[in-house]
């Protein structure tokens, strides 16, 4: 087959493919305003002109950002904070870079479990490792005028939420505590008489450096690569046992406070963390727990909640739900006038089998006859993303920069 002929089914195939990951999308939190609504780079650029420094445009003049670049993904975050809740915010370098649909997606989940365990008026949060940004606290208080006490351990971060409280003038809603090692909940909340109606957090998420720098990383069992650089600090993003030993923390600490907060939560970075965490709170007999996923773009995080409070109630998850729901097969009907390909199940077969090569997608093959053939797909890292581009800028030519599509 001529070089260009593979280049059209191949390209036909990764269409195909793409398809079926980024139906994630359509799970972001219905009220998310990033669900509807893209950021709109050209406009950004031309309203700010530092966000304007960091966009390219391609063929086309469609512009585009650089995922990989850390300072481009501070720049889009706190653009996004500017320009969708009247936030200044000033990151460290060197330090996390909170992404905002998936900072939203956690905000409104908490929105939904104060809703429908019918919690109103004034609410209160502890955001345990606020980080330099003081994200989900300034959110939270722009958004529902929630007060909060957030923790941050790491001087730099601390030093930094502190001006970004100050910068917005909200120092009458929000609070920023300097932590030390081994604090999370306990030792802030014992001294003191007040209650709290939820606490959130985002804990430090590898177990050493080793697995930060991504040679011990299990990030890839259960999920492709990440798209975006990971801007976080050791300091801020390892902790003893990784999120898993961090969260296990919180539950036992929670065993202590009671209802002195309402609703305990956390965002979980690992599918695989989930199951230890349930576990746990089985062991401990506290029955009154629930899972959510936060979905966005290509990437998908988990949220863990639990109360001792029995009149909490948990929202169910519309993408358990939907899973649930028998859906139909996605198809893809190849045109008969396909250069190159002999139009039966075989041959359709055996370019299938040649794209997933080429994608380094291990393929097995099940019960065939003339009409159907199976095969058990495996993809061990994920190779497809971005190909469709790649492939069109330039064949065999190697691309320095990684550009993604907003
Ligand atoms: C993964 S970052 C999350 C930052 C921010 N909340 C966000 O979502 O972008 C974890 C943060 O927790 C802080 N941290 C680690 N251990 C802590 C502890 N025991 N108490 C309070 N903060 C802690 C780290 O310094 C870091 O800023």
């Amino acid at each position: 087959m001529s070089a260009p002929m593979k280049r059209f089914a191949y390209l036909s195939f990764l269409k195909l493919f793409n398809e079926l990951i980024m139906a994630l999308n359509k799970f972001m939190h219905p009220r998310n305003k990033y669900k509807s609504k893209k950021a709109n780079f050209q406009y950004l650029a031309i309203k700010y002109p530092e966000f304007r420094k960091h966009v390219y445009p391609d063929v086309s003049g469609k512009l585009f950002l650089d995922f990989r670049n850390p300072d481009s993904l501070r720049q889009l975050s706190t653009t996004l904070m500017k320009e969708d809740f009247g936030l200044d915010v000033v990151l460290p370098p060197d330090r996390l870079v909170p992404t905002i649909p998936l900072r939203l997606n956690y905000i409104l989940w908490i929105e939904d479990i104060l809703k429908d365990s019918s919690i109103k008026g004034d609410i209160s949060g502890i955001d345990v490792g606020t980080g330099g940004s003081c994200v989900y606290p300034l959110l939270s208080a722009r958004m529902n005028k929630w007060r909060f006490l957030a923790t941050e351990l790491d001087d730099t971060n601390f030093t930094c939420a502190v001006k970004n409280v100050e910068r917005n003038q909200m120092t009458n809603l929000i609070q920023v505590q300097k932590v030390e090692k081994d604090v999370v909940l306990l030792d802030v909340l014992e001294t003191s008489a007040a209650t709290y109606t939820f606490c959130m957090c985002n804990p430090p998420f590898f177990m050493d450096n080793l697995e930060a720098q991504g040679i011990t990383n299990t990030r890839s069992d259960d999920r492709p690569e990440p798209h975006s650089v990971n801007t976080a600090s050791p300091t801020e993003s390892v902790a003893f046992g990784g999120e898993v030993e961090f969260v296990k923390k919180m539950i036992h600490e929670s065993l202590e406070l009671k209802t002195k907060v309402r609703v305990y939560t956390s965002m979980v970075g690992k599918k695989t963390s989930l199951s230890p965490l349930k576990e746990e709170l089985r062991k401990l007999k506290i029955l009154n727990f629930s899972t959510i996923e936060f979905c966005q773009g290509k990437t998908m995080r988990w949220g863990l909640g639990w109360s001792f409070d029995e009149n909490i109630k948990f929202p169910k998850s519309e993408f358990k739900e939907k899973r649930k729901e028998k859906r139909p097969p996605l198809s893809y009907v190849v045109p008969e006038d396909t250069p190159g390909i002999m139009y039966t199940t075989e041959g359709v077969a055996y370019q299938i089998k040649e794209c997933l090569k080429q994608l380094q997608i291990k393929c097995e093959d099940k019960k065939s006859n003339e009409t159907k053939i199976s095969m058990v797909l495996t993809a061990y890292q994920n190779t497809w993303s971005n190909q469709r581009r790649k492939a069109q800028t330039s064949q065999g030519e190697t691309i320095s920069r990684t550009f993604i599509r907003h």
